[in-house]
């Protein structure tokens, strides 16, 4: 479960980019987080990651409490959380299965462990054929389900995706909005930060707005709410 109660965030120069944010999301929820250019959508995921800390108020995170949180603590708790960006941001120079298995190695999974599961993520995400390609050998829809691939192979509770479809063609972008429903469905709490119409309105799942900084909607089944 995710909690934040009254998060403000205030940048130098007095913007304030969240003001009074007060938000539950239950564990296997879906939530799209929609909202105009500058809103806070990117400031909201920072705060999630810990990249930045709130100037008031709390965030919990599956009982843990991020304000409590130290500094070599950090890592461990980002471990629970899968993240997925608008540009993919793999390692050009490591193979598809490379570029997953290296998350695992990175929380020192043992090498028996990666074995067994890095081919069943890809075959998940429908890439065991491309195991051995590089990044630059794939379409943006298939570099996108690789970083979908390591996001999710150190089976993180929660999975934030930041405008995943942002560089993808409609048809590709549903495919990937299959694969997140998938994740979802197995268990896994999604946020997913977009300024995808299409897909907000054809999926109709919860929609967290802000606008300003403010959370000015929140609705079950709702829809995107703007013209673009
Ligand atoms: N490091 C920073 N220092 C000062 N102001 C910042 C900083 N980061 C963001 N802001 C400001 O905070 C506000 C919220 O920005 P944020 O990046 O969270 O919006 P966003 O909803 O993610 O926008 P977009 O959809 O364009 O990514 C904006 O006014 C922005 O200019």
């Amino acid at each position: 479960m995710i909690e934040l109660t009254h998060i403000s965030k205030i940048y130098n120069e007095n913007i304030m980019a969240l003001s009074n944010i007060n938000l539950r999301i239950d564990k296997g929820e879906f939530v799209f987080l929609v909202g105009p250019s500058g809103a806070g959508k990117s400031t909201f995921i920072k705060m999630m990651l810990k990249e930045i800390d709130p100037t008031s108020g709390n965030i919990i995170v599956n009982n843990v409490n991020l304000s409590k949180l130290k500094r070599r603590e950090i890592p461990y708790y980002r471990r629970n959380i899968g993240m997925v960006f608008q540009d993919f941001r793999l390692i050009p120079e490591m193979t598809v299965y490379e570029n997953v298995s290296f998350a695992m190695h990175v929380i020192e999974a043992s090498s028996r462990d990666i074995r067994r599961r890095v081919p069943l993520v890809l075959s998940m995400v429908g890439l065991s054929k491309k195991a051995n390609s590089l990044p630059g050998q794939l379409s943006g829809g298939e570099q996108q389900r690789v970083s979908l691939a390591r996001a999710i192979v150190n089976n993180p509770s929660v999975l934030i995706a930041d405008e995943p479809t942002g560089n993808l063609d409609p048809e590709t972008s549903r495919g990937i909005m299959e694969l997140l429903k998938d994740i979802n469905n197995s268990g896994t709490t999604v946020i997913m930060a977009t300024h995808a119409k299409d897909i907000v309105d054809s999926m109709k799942k919860r929609v967290v707005a802000l606008e300003k900084g403010v959370l000015i909607r929140d609705e079950q089944k709702g829809g995107y709410g703007y013209e673009d």
